[in-house]
């Protein structure tokens, strides 16, 4: 449904956006993941039409919007900053766009009904943007975006001023709008985990590059090279030299292993001493040393399981199919 055909950008001759092809399908929560200052936002502003392409096209819909203004593209931007008018209270704000495309009052009530209590809010019409909470100004400003029904909706880390236990609750609803309205959703976001809970598909940047496309658990379990190994999920790399028995069947010289695919035993594949040992509840997570090299391993905690203790001698074996080969970044 939307392309990105081959779009290239600069800033005061700074490349930040690197030959882009990108294609998202109709319904899809795509999110584009990376590091601060990858290009995200400016890919997202390019296509909302608020920055334009040095090189390349945007079609939404077998339309080449390229050149089209932001106001033609049907396409709704919720920010970090939620953005809402101070001055207006709830119904007046999610309203706001409707009533500037002078759709009638009748339909506007309605429409801003329905959307308030989509995101649970129905009764807070008449409340003043002031005396909401945080995660209340974001359901308003995501209602607010959908209410003109655009086409494509783009969340640029709406979750980020959010305390931890709203951005969870947030992401589920989110999640669930989005699915229940079926609207072609990007999500920007530098934080992994948000990323896999949310996504139906992922892009992951690095330096204007775009490294990788896939599901969140291909990302995860297949990740490329070592820059998305390292920025997804815990991992451990590995090279050749120094493990050369993890490599058998690989053409790579390094190699990522998650440290669940590792198990921890009387006898097993490379001998290693415990350095630390941290338990989280579920899981003991052991850092263990091996060949002068840290690997970590974690373990599902049984009830009544008694954890290695530091200094202990362990042997580590891969579970099978468990070592991944990375390329070198690119
Ligand atoms: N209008 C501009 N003029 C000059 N440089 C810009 C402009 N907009 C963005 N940049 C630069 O381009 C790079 C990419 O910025 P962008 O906002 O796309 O990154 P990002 O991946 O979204 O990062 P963040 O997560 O921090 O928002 C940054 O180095 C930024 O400073």
């Amino acid at each position: 449904m939307i392309r990105f055909d081959h779009i290239a950008k600069s800033f005061e001759n700074k490349p930040v956006l690197k030959d882009i092809d990108l294609t998202i399908d109709q319904g899809e929560l795509f999110t584009f993941l990376g590091p601060s200052g990858c290009g995200k936002t400016t890919l997202l502003r390019i296509l909302a039409g608020l920055e334009s392409p040095d090189k390349g096209r945007v079609w939404v819909d077998e339309q080449d919007i390229t050149w089209l203004p932001p106001e033609k593209r049907g396409i709704s931007m919720v920010f970090q900053h939620y953005a809402l008018f101070p001055n207006m209270n709830v119904e007046k704000n999610v309203a706001y766009g409707l009533k500037v495309r002078r759709t009638s009052r009748d339909v506007i009530v309605e429409r801003t009904k329905t959307l308030l209590s989509l995101v649970g809010m129905t009764g807070f019409e008449k409340r003043d943007i002031s005396q909401l909470s945080g995660g209340e100004q974001q359901r308003i400003a995501l209602v607010r975006a959908l209410a003109v029904s655009p086409k494509v909706l783009l969340l640029d880390e709406p979750l980020s001023n959010l305390d931890a236990n709203m951005r969870d609750r947030m992401r589920r609803e989110i999640r669930d709008l989005q699915k229940e309205v079926g609207i072609t959703t990007i999500f920007v976001t530098h934080d992994q985990q948000e990323a896999m809970t949310m996504s139906d598909r992922i892009a992951v940047f690095h330096q204007g590059h775009l490294v990788q496309v896939g599901h969140p658990m291909t990302i995860y379990n297949e990740p490329i090279n070592e820059f998305v190994a390292r920025f997804i999920g815990e991992s451990n790399l590995v090279s050749r030299q120094v493990f050369p028995e993890w490599f058998s069947g690989l053409e790579e010289e390094k190699a990522c292993i998650r440290p669940n695919a590792l198990r921890m035993g009387e006898r097993g594949q490379v001998q290693a001493w415990v350095k630390t040992v941290e338990f989280t509840g579920s899981t003991v997570m052991y850092d263990c040393v091996s060949r002068e090299e840290t690997l970590k391993v974690s373990v599902e905690h049984i009830q009544g399981m008694q954890p290695r203790e530091t200094g202990e001698e362990v042997w580590l074996s891969v579970k099978d199919g468990a070592v991944h080969g990375l390329k070198v970044n690119t």
